[in-house]
């Protein structure tokens, strides 16, 4: 059967309720090498997570274009990469001369450009370096693709969110359904640390991460964890969370002065990256956590769980029962993420 027949298909089973083998069929479909024209850009691609995350989005069938970008370095990336005989033709750009190409006609904007923690830094201690990096980097975008979905994985995210917002709402292009905060590495940590602990399938385990992304401000919702455990204690409850808080400490002290996360936040971010694209594809029922504009408590910009839709949100899900545990994780979180997304837009606003 052709892919648009096939599409109608099993949307038409999907809307009457269709089982697990209509959604099998609108899978096939929309990871066919027949689903629409995709362009994403990968800014900061010759760096520790550029490099396996543009591995990983060459491997992902729904991108047809493939645009390599740094300031140094992509033409070798790029070359290495192109060889791989998957849909997406590739292209390396370097330098800002040629960022403008390397966006234009971009659905998808990553972000991983700047500075990685050394051990005894915090994510704030790059804001000084990542914020002008970000800011340039939003300036470009909302010249050359203000249509964009962008998914921020530079830190502080906790700031670098909010500057990119002020950026583009100067020039003007400022669409709050198109800006994410790449948080799913926080979830990904959950998930393993979780399924562990609590000896279930890993594959089948799911666990919210809500707040933001760094030290308390990542509230992990065991509460809401599936498949669910019963035999978890309060303490052990407790010290998964202070795992998936400390997640990232914990690779940063191991690498010991050679950078951070790499190969696990490319992993996570081409999960997220995979998922908007689906959004943006019209597949139903998309949903990952992300730091997004929201309005789920008084804070402006918060992490929860969002469905992904052909706009990018299509909305921002509430935070669902939390346990006493995860009420007080939840105030005592805000008084640093108010002040990181503060410093983030007077940051953006001053310059
Ligand atoms: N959101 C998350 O969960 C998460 C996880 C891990 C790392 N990070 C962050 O991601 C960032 C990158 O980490 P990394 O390990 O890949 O660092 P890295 O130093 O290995 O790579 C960064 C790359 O960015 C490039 N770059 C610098 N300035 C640029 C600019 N103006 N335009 C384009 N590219 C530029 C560098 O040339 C380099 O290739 C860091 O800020 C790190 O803290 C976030
Ligand atoms: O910890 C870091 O500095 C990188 C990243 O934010 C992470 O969570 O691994």
């Amino acid at each position: 059967m052709r892919t648009s027949m096939l599409r109608s298909v099993a949307e038409a089973a999907l809307r009457r309720g269709g089982g697990p083998s209509s959604s099998h069929l609108l899978r096939r479909c929309y990871s066919s090498e027949s689903a629409p024209e995709r362009k994403v850009a990968v800014l900061g691609a010759a760096g520790g997570i550029g490099q396996p995350l543009a591995l990983l989005m060459k491997l992902n069938p729904l991108v047809s274009k493939l645009a390599l970008y740094d300031i140094a370095g992509t033409p070798g990336v790029a070359a290495d990469v192109s060889h791989i005989n998957t849909r997406s033709e590739v292209a390396g750009y370097m330098g800002e001369d040629q960022l403008g190409q390397a966006l234009e006609g971009s659905d998808i904007v990553i972000i991983p450009a700047g500075v990685p923690r050394k051990p005894g830094m915090t994510r704030d201690d790059l804001f000084n370096i990542n914020a002008g990096i970000v800011k340039s980097l939003c300036t470009a975008i909302a010249k050359y693709c203000p249509n964009a979905l962008v998914n921020m994985i530079s830190n502080p995210v906790n700031s670098t969110v909010p500057i990119a917002a002020e950026v583009f709402k100067k020039a003007g292009t400022y669409d709050e359904r198109k800006l994410f905060g790449v948080t799913t590495l926080d979830v990904v940590r959950a998930k393993t640390f979780y399924a562990g602990k609590a000896k279930v399938p890993v594959a089948e385990v799911n666990v919210p991460v809500v707040g933001g992304h760094a030290g308390i401000t990542i509230l992990p919702l065991f509460s809401q964890a599936t498949p669910k455990s019963n035999n978890l204690s309060d303490d052990e409850i407790k010290a998964l969370t202070k795992r998936t808080q400390d997640g990232g400490t914990e690779v940063v002290e191991a690498k010991a002065g050679k950078g951070s996360a790499t190969l696990s936040m490319a992993y996570a971010g081409a999960i997220f990256a995979d998922a908007c694209l689906k959004g943006l594809n019209g597949v139903p029922d998309v949903v990952e956590c992300s730091f997004v504009q929201s309005n789920i408590t008084e804070l402006p910009f918060f992490a929860s769980k969002v469905k992904l839709g052909k706009k990018g949100v299509e909305e921002v899900l509430g935070l669902g029962p939390l346990s006493d545990y995860e009420k007080q994780g939840l105030e005592s979180l805000k008084p640093e993420l108010k002040a990181s997304i503060e410093k983030g837009i007077k940051f953006a606003s001053e310059k």
